[in-house]
This record gives structure tokens, sequence and C-alpha cells, in this order.
């Protein structure tokens, strides 16, 4: 058996790095920064105000109640501010540059006038003392031109995109979105919805993995259910095969009389048993698409819970390696609330709703079983069981991985 980081290692090597566009702010969300962006602008670009109020030298000011001359007004986006002398102050707004000679602000606050709307008093008394400084963003305190506002690598977040605009940008070069197309394999399988016959089930593979590779930064480009007869799998994986990058299937990998994807005979596709729980059959090549294209097969086991490890532990880890990403897990520590047992020599991974006092429990009372699907939904993360342990007791201390 191989171990999960071995299989891993095999799964992310599978396709190269996707190409680079350069996409406007507005289109870029969730992609993935091809290129570090140095600031075109420093932020703040100019010195400017944090408070509502006037523009002083300290030094005039440090024996208060102090009667200053008033030289102008100064609102944000004001294009020019007058000049600030020795008994002298502007009134300013947040935002708005500091003028030349001033080196403080004291906020309206700390003087005789009132907040707010009101005619620009011919004088004003400042009330309180104010170091130099004070009240005053510094241009380029925040990022100064040049230096690497956001590097490679990095997901194009809202707060990410925030930044880009900041510091200059109107476009940014971002890997294409890889393209996903799931196919999940069963001849028990009828779409959401349906009245079910004997021996029927609903395809809920299929909106698993879509939602999951979507989450994951894919565009699904095909997502359902295929027979296990091999001509409506053959079918269905050239149809799947021509327009994705990445095709993943769910079932047909085990040791069954009718396994579509192992008898497939895929040249370049290897079946391996990894050593997890669930998740052990898995599938994973490169297969040439009817252009003559590269394409990578990641062929996940069928059962339900199977298919969401698989999916957080291999297909993760893929996608982001081909948007040039880390793809690094969000790890915390817990306590377990309940005891339950692991197989030895493989390590678990076990859907855990986490309590606000530090403990996990089994999302569902039936624990890691593969065909558990029904408590999916509460699971904040996986609990990592190692391969050695064989039971986890009350108050165990587990590493949980975060899937919310
Ligand atoms: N003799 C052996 N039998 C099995 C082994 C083994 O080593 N020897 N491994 C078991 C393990 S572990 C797993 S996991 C499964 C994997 O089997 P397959 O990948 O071939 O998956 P299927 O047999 O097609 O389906 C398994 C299970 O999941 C249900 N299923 C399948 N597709 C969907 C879907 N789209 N939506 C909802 N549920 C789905 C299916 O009905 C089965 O119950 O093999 C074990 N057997
Ligand atoms: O490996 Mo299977 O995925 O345990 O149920």
């Amino acid at each position: 058996m191989l171990s999960v980081e071995g299989y891993e290692a095999v799964v992310v090597s599978l396709a190269g790095l996707l190409p680079v566009d350069e996409v406007p702010l507005a289109q870029a969300r969730r992609l993935v920064l091809a290129a570090d962006l140095p600031a075109l602008t420093s932020v703040p670009p100019f010195t400017n105000s944090a408070m509502d109020g006037y523009a002083v030298r300290a030094a005039d000011v440090a024996a208060p109640p102090v009667a200053l001359r008033v030289v102008g007004d100064i609102p944000a986006g004001a294009s020019s501010a007058p000049g600030v002398g020795v008994g002298e102050a502007a009134r300013i707004m947040t935002g708005a540059p500091v003028p030349p000679g001033a080196d403080a602000v004291v906020p309206v606050e700390a003087t005789d006038q009132l907040p707010g709307a009101a005619p620009l008093p011919a004088e004003v008394t400042i009330l309180e003392a104010v170091a130099i400084g004070r009240h005053v963003r510094r241009a380029g305190e925040s990022v100064r031109v040049g230096r690497v506002a956001l590097a490679a690598g990095q997901t194009m977040t809202p707060g990410a995109l925030a930044v880009a605009a900041s510091v200059g940008y109107a476009t940014v070069p971002v890997r294409r979105r890889p393209r996903v197309a799931v196919l999940a394999t069963g001849s028990e399988l009828v779409s959401p919805g349906q009245r079910l016959g004997f021996g029927q089930i609903p395809d809920s593979n299929s909106v698993l993995l879509a939602g999951l590779a979507a989450e994951f930064g894919a565009h699904v480009v095909l997502a359902r259910a295929v027979g296990d007869a091999p001509e409506q799998f053959s079918a269905a994986l050239s149809e799947a095969l021509a327009g994705a990058d990445v095709v993943v299937t769910a079932g047909g990998v085990s040791a069954g009389a009718f396994e579509p994807v192992r008898q497939a005979g895929l040249a370049g596709v290897d079946f391996v048993r990894v050593a997890m729980q669930p998740g052990k059959p898995q599938a994973c090549g490169v297969v040439e698409a009817p252009d003559g294209g590269r394409v990578a097969l990641l062929g996940l086991p069928g059962n339900p819970v199977s298919v969401f490890v698989s999916a957080w532990v291999f297909l993760r880890p893929l996608l982001a390696a081909m948007q040039g990403r880390r793809s690094d897990w969000r790890r915390v520590e817990a306590r377990a609330a309940r005891p339950w047992s692991s197989p030895a020599g493989r390590r678990q991974y076990v859907p855990v709703t986490l309590a606000e006092d530090g403990t996990c429990i089994p999302s569902h009372a039936l624990g890691s079983g593969s065909h558990i699907i029904s408590a999916l939904h509460s699971a904040d993360a996986l609990a990592v069981v190692g391969e050695g342990v064989e039971r986890v007791e009350v108050g165990d201390r587990v590493s949980v991985h975060l899937v919310g």
C-alpha cells in the first residue's frame, strides 16, 4: 500500500501549470496570481490626515489653550493645500493631504469649534497639545512603491483584490481556472429527485465533486452520472476529455465484477491502494484527449465519504499545483468528546463537528463509515488519526484539518 504522502506526490505530478491571462480585477476573484506584484504607488500615496480637525505645527500648541489663525480649508480630494506658518492652522478632513508646514492634526473635538458642517472660522482655539505626527498617516507607511505588495501564488480574495487596486493595478496576471469534468459511475445511479426503482440510489457524488472542485478553484465543465457498461463509460469519458484539464471519476475502481474505470483499459492509469480510511482504492494517470491533449485523470472510490475525503486529500492539491498555489491544510488540535476506533496501518480521516469548548465529535454516530453521507453537511473538519493508532479515547488530542 502507498502512503498518503507518496500517492499525493504522484497525483500532483500529473499536470503542469496552467496558462496565464491578464484579467480585470472584477474577473480575478478566487483566481491565483501568477507573478509578484510590486506596488506601482505607495500606500498611502501622500501624507494625509487621520481625523477631521485642524492641521497645526505641534510646537505652536504645546501650552494650550492657544488661538491660531485659520489659513484655509482642505477637504479630501483637494488639489492643493495652503501652507501653515507659525501661529497658523488649516481646517482639514480625514484623508486630505497634510499641508506644508503642518506636522500634526488636532481633532475638531479638541478645539473650540463644533464638529460637523460649519463655515470656516477665522480663528481656532486649540484645547489640547499634540505630539509631532499625531493623527498623520505618512506616505508609504503601509506599502512603499516598488515593494512586493502581493506574491505569486496568492489567491485573489476580496482583500487581495483591494490591495492590488490600492497599489495601482486595474488588471492582474492570473492562472486560468482548471477545467474539471466529473463522471460518477454506477448503474444504480439516478438523477437527484427522480423516483427510485429497485436497487437505485440518487447520484450524490456528481453534486459533491462538482461543488468541491468549484470550491478548490475549478471551472466545472461537466458533472454527470454514467452507467457501468464499458461502452457507456468510454463514450462519457471521451466527452469529458474533450473539454477538461482534469477528469475526476467516482466509483468503479475496486474489486467488483463491474468496475468501468478499471475495466476501461486506460493506458497510463495506475490502480493503487493507499493506506487511508476511507479512500483506500484509488486510480490516477494521464489520458490522451481526442485532440491529442494530455488530461489528468483522478479515479476516486465511489463511497460518498471516500469521495469527500479523497477530494480534499488528492484533488485539492492537484488543482492547487496547476494554479501555482500551495494547498496547506488549516490545522487545529481538538480533544475527542466521543471514543472511536481506527483501522491499524491506515491513516483515518473522520468527518468531525467542532464545538466551542475545543472538542470534536464524529459528525455521524456511525463515524468514518464511507457510506455515511447524511452528516457531511455538519463536518467542520477531518480528524486525522495516525496509522499506528487503533482507538481514540475521550479526551485524546487529535489533529483536525478544517474543511469548512
Ligand atoms: N472485495 C472488495 N470489495 C471492496 C473493496 C475491496 O478492497 N475488496 N474495497 C471497498 C472500499 S474501501 C471501497 S471505498 C469501495 C470502492 O468501490 P468503487 O470505487 O468500485 O465504488 P462503487 O462500488 O461503484 O461504489 C461504492 C459505493 O458507493 C455508492 N455510490 C457510488 N457512486 C455513487 C454516487 N454517485 N452517489 C452516491 N453513492 C454512490 C455505491 O452505490 C456503493 O454503495 O469498494 C469496497 N469494496
Ligand atoms: O477505502 Mo473505502 O474508501 O474505506 O470505504
